[in-house]
């Protein structure tokens, strides 16, 4: 496993225009292998351009992103693809499963392109869909669309779990249970989480939390005492 570290990044979308807008303003954190982690902020923060550019979808305007010995932000178009696809497992608040395949062949399609999958049967056991592994995605509540998601994430045995908003689609109870998944496979995979959100109480929950306010670092603390997922007050 590998710690993360990124150093003066700066994301400035149509430098020298007249539109320029200065989304990362130099940002520089550091975190260890296995960590659960929570990027917190308000709206136009910075928040999604902070996990393009960790994902590999986007490119920082200036600095440097390390992941253990890979220096991600001079990687070129082919690099970064192969970095998406075996480096970092993706959830999203929509989930965006693949509608025209079941569970089972959404999380096998994902680990046909990782480098050193996991097994897929096993992971979609290990989130709690083994009866649903033959339905579509339309056929599966929010919730065990979420599961399918973190499982599709997860078989590609990634270095970083990159989460937009992964309960923000979901009722309290399911959020929770969500959390708690993400938050134990962390641990039992030893994975490094990122979970951005605009929810507070996500943070409460998180091993180091960071808050970020107009494209800057506010506040970047290590909480040595988290509660656990299920016992978070929504
Ligand atoms: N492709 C783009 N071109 C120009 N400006 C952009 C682009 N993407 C984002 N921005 C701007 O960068 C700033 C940061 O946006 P970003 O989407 O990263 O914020 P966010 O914290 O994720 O917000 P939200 O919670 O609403 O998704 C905003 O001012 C936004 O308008």
């Amino acid at each position: 496993m590998k710690s993360i570290e990124v150093k003066n990044l700066e994301k400035v979308y149509n430098e020298g225009q007249e539109n320029e807008v200065k989304a990362l303003n130099g940002i520089s954190f550091s975190i260890e292998a296995g960590t659960f982690a929570v990027v917190l902020g308000p709206s136009g923060a910075g928040k999604s351009t902070l996990l393009n550019i960790l994902g590999g979808m986007d490119d920082a305007t200036r600095g440097e992103y390390l992941i253990g010995d890979m220096d991600v932000a001079k990687f070129k178009s082919k690099e970064l693809s192969l970095f998406r696809r075996q480096t970092i497992g993706f959830v999203f608040q929509f989930y965006n499963l693949m509608p025209n395949l079941t569970a089972l062949e959404n999380v096998e399609l994902a680990a046909s392109v990782a480098k050193d999958p996991l097994d897929p049967l096993d992971i979609i056991k290990r989130v709690g869909l083994e009866k649903r592994i033959n339905n579509f995605p339309s056929q599966l509540s929010g919730g065990e669309q979420q599961r399918v998601s973190i499982a599709r994430a997860v078989v590609k045995n990634p270095e970083l779990l990159l989460c937009d908003e992964p309960t923000g689609a979901l009722d309290k109870k399911t959020g929770a249970t969500i959390l708690k998944l993400l938050y134990d496979i962390g641990k039992e995979y030893n994975k490094t989480i990122i979970i951005v959100t605009h929810n507070q109480k996500i943070a409460s929950c998180a091993e180091r939390v960071f808050r970020i306010s107009d494209g800057n670092i506010i506040s970047d603390s290590i909480n040595e005492n988290p509660i656990k997922p299920e016992e978070v007050e929504w």
